[in-house]
């Protein structure tokens, strides 16, 4: 049985870093949209980082940030991938020398949604995400997971509205190599309930 890696999203305080890390999550991401309730600065995400050990992987998530702005995160926090939210571009994306993933908004036209991935072939992942086109992310909203191929040329994420009850679900319908989830283990933007992200954990870990 392949194990569907796990990643928590838009932490801003330490003690939910210790937390999932003690989870044994896959990966943590920190946001740097601009827009974000989650919005970290950079001194605050460099305090956080500390606390991230080599075996999590840490995912800079940015949306539409300028090229000096990613760089400048790049070169202070190494973070070990960039998630991009925007309109960047393949050449954009490429032009930090680390992986990237991309975020597709499905909530709108799922099957046009689909039709636009070729236009980022140095992905590493793709990130599929429960909002509309052009609207933020991070704001609990599902999209139809059985509009997703069977097949994919690259291994993909699956975000947007995921909670501990229904995260099985969406595991066993859509079958991705992670999940990826912020306001379904949060009581407020930003904060995270400790109770919601054992519990997420636990349902991702025991679909597989
Ligand atoms: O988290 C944010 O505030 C955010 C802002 C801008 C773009 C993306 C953002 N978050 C990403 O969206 C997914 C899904 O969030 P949710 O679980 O539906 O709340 C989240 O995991 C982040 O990758």
């Amino acid at each position: 049985m392949t194990t569907t890696r796990i990643k928590f999203c838009g932490l801003t305080r330490s003690e939910d870093v210790a937390e999932a890390v003690a989870l044994g999550v896959d990966c943590i991401g920190f946001v740097f949209a601009k827009r974000s309730p989650r919005h970290l600065t950079l001194d605050v995400a460099q305090g956080l980082r500390d606390a991230v050990p080599a075996r999590v992987r840490l995912v800079a998530l940015m949306m539409d940030n300028p090229a000096e702005e990613v760089a400048a995160i790049v070169s202070a926090l190494r973070p070990d991938v960039l998630q991009f939210h925007g309109a960047e571009d393949d050449a954009f994306c490429r032009g930090f020398g680390l992986p990237y993933w991309k975020a597709i908004a499905m909530g709108g036209d799922p099957a046009s949604a689909l039709r636009t991935l070729g236009r980022w072939p140095g992905a590493d992942a793709f990130l599929f995400d429960g909002h509309a086109a052009g609207a933020q992310g991070g704001s609990g909203e599902r999209f139809d997971w059985t509009a997703l191929p069977a097949t994919l040329d690259r291994p993909f994420w699956l975000a947007g509205g995921l909670d501990a009850g229904n995260v099985a679900q969406a595991i066993a319908v859509a079958r991705p190599a992670g999940v990826d989830v912020s306001s379904g283990i949060e009581t407020a933007p930003g904060l995270k309930d400790h109770a919601r992200m054992r519990a997420f954990v636990d349902a991702a870990r025991g679909a597989g």
